[in-house]
């Protein structure tokens, strides 16, 4: 059987092919080999490297490291995250999963349909706004949904503050009236300082508003309800989600609140069912048919091949504008790693930098880069063929066209004697394209970059769930508020200069 060093020996003697003759030789074949769609979303890797030799060798890595079996693991329950001893179940927020895991999201489920029930009920008074605090996976998921799905008719506002900066929840205030007020605290371990430090200046801010009962207006979002039992919130607010839904995976669980309260219990199911839609995929395709294994294929080829450090994603669409941030913790917080599963030096390339924008806004700003500078990166667009609003179709036809039309640059390029004027070309680009964005398909198109991270985890070798590297950090921070810690000379010449002493 073929090793994984032998698959990846395999993948460096592999030679790619200028893109613009891989398109050319045989359109249909190249068509058919990398585009699919999926869940009624296409996915276009036509413009990268990837060829059937490429695939063979990632084919091969994908078996020596027992792609088949780590994937039963993830939707069994299986100890994927050895680092914690714990499994990773966010799909079982999705229905898909073991059937304890399965069940235990019902509940909560249950839980959060009827608090969203209650408070449109009027439970607790006339609430018009939302103020959602949380950090990181508590914060970046739900602050995405509201942002994509709720632009018509959001039923609440609100605001998702997770900067410890005042000025953040300064302006949330501001903009809140607080009698009509309702403050959900998202943190899965309910430790977390900057989230703590917001949720308790929100609490005296509405106690100085006069409210009455001004705990009664928080609820809590978290995995550990004894602690938001400690800091003073009722159990009966508690949505207690389970430990083994990692914070980067969490948003189908009830740090999701904000936007079943936003969208409706409907939207939110439309989200879980597109999302279940995307596990059923990638728990029965097999090899290169699978999107998201085939997308970490696109990914390993260029992180390990070709020595791209980073991957660059543009939403051509306002309403996706929020996806790159979601992506870069997704993607660099799960394989941002040096070491393998068992601990040894991983050795290779492992999470490229996830970094993006909007387009068209980005075309005139970054592209420069990426058609002319002296990085390779690989480009990812997303686009939907429906528009959100009901301007002159040209909006629309401008939008996608120049989408489409930096896709089709940065693979022909142009040549010219002129070195300034001169394009490469030969830059690979990967397109996926909605037909709308709507919960269901933005349930599935998440699902779909939780799979490829998952994919990209296994074929590294590597524990995506766990995410000890921020822990320094936090400790040294705590460290030095308290006082309690040894800095070197630099850092003690810097805290003097921004703290005083
Ligand atoms: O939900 P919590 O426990 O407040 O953590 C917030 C974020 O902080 C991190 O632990 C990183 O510091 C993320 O993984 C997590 O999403």
């Amino acid at each position: 059987m073929t090793t994984a060093a032998d698959a990846w020996q395999a993948l460096a003697d592999w030679e790619p092919r200028p893109l613009a003759g891989l398109v050319g030789a045989d359109p249909e074949a190249r068509l058919q080999l990398l585009v699919r769609s999926v869940a009624d979303i296409r996915f276009d890797f036509a413009k990268t490297h990837l060829d059937e030799a490429a695939i063979a060798a990632l084919l091969d890595l994908a078996k020596a490291q027992d792609f088949a079996g780590r994937r039963k693991a993830l939707f069994s329950g299986g100890i994927v995250n050895p680092s914690e001893g714990r499994a990773a179940e966010h799909s079982a927020e999705r229905g898909e999963g073991a059937p304890d895991p399965v069940h235990r999201a019902q509940l909560l489920h249950q839980r959060m349909r009827m608090l969203v029930d209650a408070i449109e009920a009027g439970a607790f008074g006339e609430i018009r706004h939302l103020l959602h605090i949380g950090i990181g996976g508590s914060a970046l998921g739900p602050d995405l949904l509201v942002d994509a799905l709720g632009r018509h008719g959001s039923r609440y506002d609100v605001a998702v503050v997770s900067n410890v900066d005042g000025a953040a929840l300064s302006e949330a205030f501001a903009g809140f009236s607080p009698e009509h007020t309702l403050v959900a605290v998202a943190s899965k371990t309910f430790t977390t300082t900057e989230t703590l430090l917001n949720a308790a200046s929100a609490l005296q801010w509405l106690e100085e508003a006069g409210i009455e009962d001004a705990l009664g207006r928080f609820i809590a979002l978290t995995a550990h309800p004894d602690k938001a039992m400690e800091w003073g919130i009722d159990e009966t607010r508690i949505l207690p989600f389970s430990e083994t839904v990692g914070g980067r995976y969490s948003l189908w669980s009830s740090i999701g609140f904000p936007a079943a309260l936003a969208l409706g219990w409907d939207a939110f199911a439309d989200l879980l069912e597109g999302a279940a839609e995307m596990d059923r995929h990638f728990r029965l395709a097999e090899g290169a048919d699978n999107i998201c294994l085939l997308a970490a294929f696109v990914d390993q080829l260029y992180a390990n091949r070709l020595g791209c450090q980073t991957r660059a994603v543009f939403a051509y669409d306002e309403r996706l504008r929020l996806l790159p941030a979601y992506l870069q913790q997704l993607e660099m917080e799960s394989n941002g790693k040096s070491v393998t599963l068992d601990g040894a030096p991983l050795g290779r390339a492992s999470a490229p930098i996830t970094w993006g924008g909007v387009g068209t806004d980005a075309q005139h700003a970054v592209f420069q880069l990426l058609h002319q500078g002296t990085h390779l990166t690989p480009v990812e667009f997303i686009v939907a063929r429906e528009p959100d609003h009901l301007l002159d179709d040209a909006h629309h036809e401008t939008l996608v066209g120049n989408c489409i039309a930096q896709g089709a640059a940065l693979m022909a390029g142009r040549a010219s004697e002129d070195g300034a004027r001169h394009y490469p070309g030969n830059r690979p680009s990967t397109t996926i394209l909605l037909d709308q964005i709507n919960p269901r398909s933005l349930g599935a198109l998440i699902a779909f970059f939780e799979h490829r991270v998952f994919a990209n985890a296994v074929l590294l070798g590597i524990n995506p769930f766990d995410q000890f590297g921020v822990e320094l950090g936090k400790e040294m921070a705590k460290g030095l508020a308290e006082g309690s810690m040894e800095f070197d000379p630099a850092t003690r010449a810097l805290m003097l200069a921004a703290l005083g002493d």
